[in-house]
């Protein structure tokens, strides 16, 4: 039995993420999210794999989502065999409406679904309605990957930048491994008026290897609450 409290927004998300996995058609290369929004996008595609005989490969973007995929039955592909996706769908942490610019990555797997992200045709967003925000970082840290080589250095320079830095840790105390074997900081920086000159700044220290900023990547958002479902797409910049 698990000894997680029931999740009151699931059944939003699920909302959501079956809208998006109809998005889905036959022959797709897909790029599997990663989340507890995520996991219903997967699950849905299974279900149309097994019972509409959907044909797709599918890229997932953490180990967790591998797994999942395969008890799915979910044919998997490589990144040599598809160099490019029709269209990943994922979760997100906060979405700003207008741009559709992204925080991501509080479930760790931020470096893997940037690159998952960033070589899809179509990029989509399934979300409950609470992640909607005027400006990234109201509610929730800034995931920072860095290498375990000197991340003390690398937690002190976001520390310059602004941010309350926190690394991230295990309940035992011991620190967070992504799947590749890095470090996640958690920054928690005041509401941002100008993202991409952070993001920049933040590549621009050694060490770090991505930011959970997705920023101008999203071409849709698919959320559902109690007004029920909304579909955006970016405002033209
Ligand atoms: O970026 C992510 C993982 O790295 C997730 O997509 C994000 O944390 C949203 O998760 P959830 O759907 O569980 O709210």
């Amino acid at each position: 039995m698990s000894s997680l409290p029931p999740d009151p927004a699931a059944a939003f998300k699920q909302q959501a993420a079956i809208q998006a996995a109809a998005l889905v058609q036959d022959g797709m290369a897909v790029g599997l999210g990663t989340g507890s929004t995520a996991r219903f996008v997967v699950a849905e595609l299974g279900r149309r794999v097994r019972e509409e005989g959907l044909r797709i490969n599918a890229i997932p973007t953490s180990i967790a989502t591998r797994t999942q995929a395969q008890e799915e039955g979910i044919p998997l592909t490589t990144f040599a065999e598809h160099p490019e996706l029709d269209i990943a769908i994922d979760g997100a942490d906060e979405i700003e409406p207008t741009t559709l610019n992204l925080i991501k990555g509080l479930g760790g797997a931020l470096l893997w679904e940037k690159i998952v992200a960033s070589i899809a045709r179509q990029f989509v967003i399934v979300a409950d309605a609470s992640k909607y925000v005027d400006h990234l970082g109201m509610h929730c840290p800034l995931p920072v990957e860095v290498i375990p080589f000197g991340w003390e250095s690398a937690a002190h320079r976001l520390d310059a930048l602004g941010a309350q830095t926190t690394p991230r840790r295990l309940r035992d105390g011991s620190l967070f491994l992504t799947d590749e074997k890095n470090l996640i900081i958690d920054c928690l920086f005041p509401p941002m008026t100008n993202p991409d000159a952070l993001a920049a700044d933040i590549l621009n220290i050694v060490g770090v290897v991505e930011h959970g900023l997705f920023l101008h990547m999203a071409t849709q958002t698919i959320t559902a609450g109690p007004d029920g479902v909304k579909v955006l797409t970016p405002k033209p910049r």
